[in-house]
């Protein structure tokens, strides 16, 4: 090899190695920075609560989550990152309610039980207004509702993430740390395995599924009690199974639990003690994250 075959050989190296440089800060300054809460607030746990497509109550098992945890003496908040289709405020009474800005921070509602909560429901002028926002701009709302919000202190943030697995859902992914995901499915939904997709999206963005919750998967009978499946018998575990997954429990389809959600007496009339396991596994969670980090869960 003579010494012009080697220069030109150093100099596609030094070219190589220069564009691959250049392409690793490409994509550093493309991934979105996770950033922290804003100052003086401590957020202890962040859980997600996903499902792989809309309207199978997902908000109703973030809203017993936070209930039970909070009924258990954990400070609890729930960031409502369904900007489109927001119901946790109406299930908690705060219809009509606004959330108000103080030294340039978002101020989360209370409940009558302390949670608190941050919703685009919150800030909308009219609740009834639809979110005709564009991706970015539902992207930067959650955001700001994680980074420019006055939590406070928080032992869980529970997270009702947007429906299904748009750009939205992983937007939250990539902002927030969220230590695991609960999912939740209707009996259709593990017929048709639906849930597959919310497993890959978590898979995806490296977060640890929980668990998986079967909603609306049984009547029971106001007379004897007799539980009626009329999706056909569960398939909770079998799916669960499947994806190697942990069954976290099921609820019934409750016309109670349903009129409270409208009434907005979601807090007070929810029964103490539902989805033990989901509770106990969010616990557990939050507990092994502390040991890892050295501090008190
Ligand atoms: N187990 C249940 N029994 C009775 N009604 C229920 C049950 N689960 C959910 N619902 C009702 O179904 C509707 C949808 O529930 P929810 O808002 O929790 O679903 P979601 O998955 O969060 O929906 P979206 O994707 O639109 O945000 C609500 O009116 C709720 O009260």
């Amino acid at each position: 090899m003579d010494e012009q075959e080697k220069d030109r050989i150093r100099e596609e190296f030094e070219a190589s190695r220069s564009k691959g440089a250049e392409q690793q800060q490409a994509q550093q300054a493309q991934a979105p920075q996770q950033e922290g809460p804003a100052e003086g607030c401590v957020i202890k746990n962040v859980i997600g609560v996903v499902s792989g497509k809309g309207g199978v109550g997902k908000s109703l098992v973030t809203g017993i989550l936070a209930r039970e945890l909070s009924r258990r003496g954990a400070k609890v908040g729930i960031l409502d990152a369904d900007v489109t289709g927001p119901s946790i405020p109406k299930m908690f009474g705060m219809s009509g309610c606004h959330a108000y800005a103080q030294d340039n921070l978002l101020v989360p509602l209370e409940t009558k039980g302390g949670i608190k909560v941050m919703s685009a429901n919150l800030v909308l002028e009219n609740e009834d207004d639809p979110v005709l926002w564009r991706g970015p701009v539902v992207a930067g709302a959650i955001k700001q509702f994680w980074g420019q919000c006055a939590w406070g202190e928080l032992d869980y943030l529970l997270v009702d993430m947007p429906p299904g697995t748009s750009d939205v859902a992983l937007t939250v992914f990539q902002s927030l740390p969220v230590e695991g995901v609960v999912i939740v499915s209707s009996p259709q939904d593990l017929v048709q395995m639906v849930v597959g997709k919310a497993v890959k999206m978590a898979n995806m963005m490296d977060v640890p599924v929980l668990g998986l919750v079967e909603n609306m998967a049984y009547v029971t009978c106001p007379h004897c009690a007799e539980k009626i499946f009329p999706y056909g018998p569960s398939r909770l575990q079998e799916t669960a199974d499947h994806f190697d997954l942990v069954a976290l429990g099921q609820l019934p389809i409750d016309p109670v639990l349903a009129a409270a959600c409208d009434a907005g007496s979601f807090e007070q009339s929810v029964p103490d003690g539902l989805l033990p396991e989901a509770v106990q596994t969010v616990i557990q969670v939050a507990e092994l994250t502390a040991a890892l980090a050295g501090r008190d869960a």
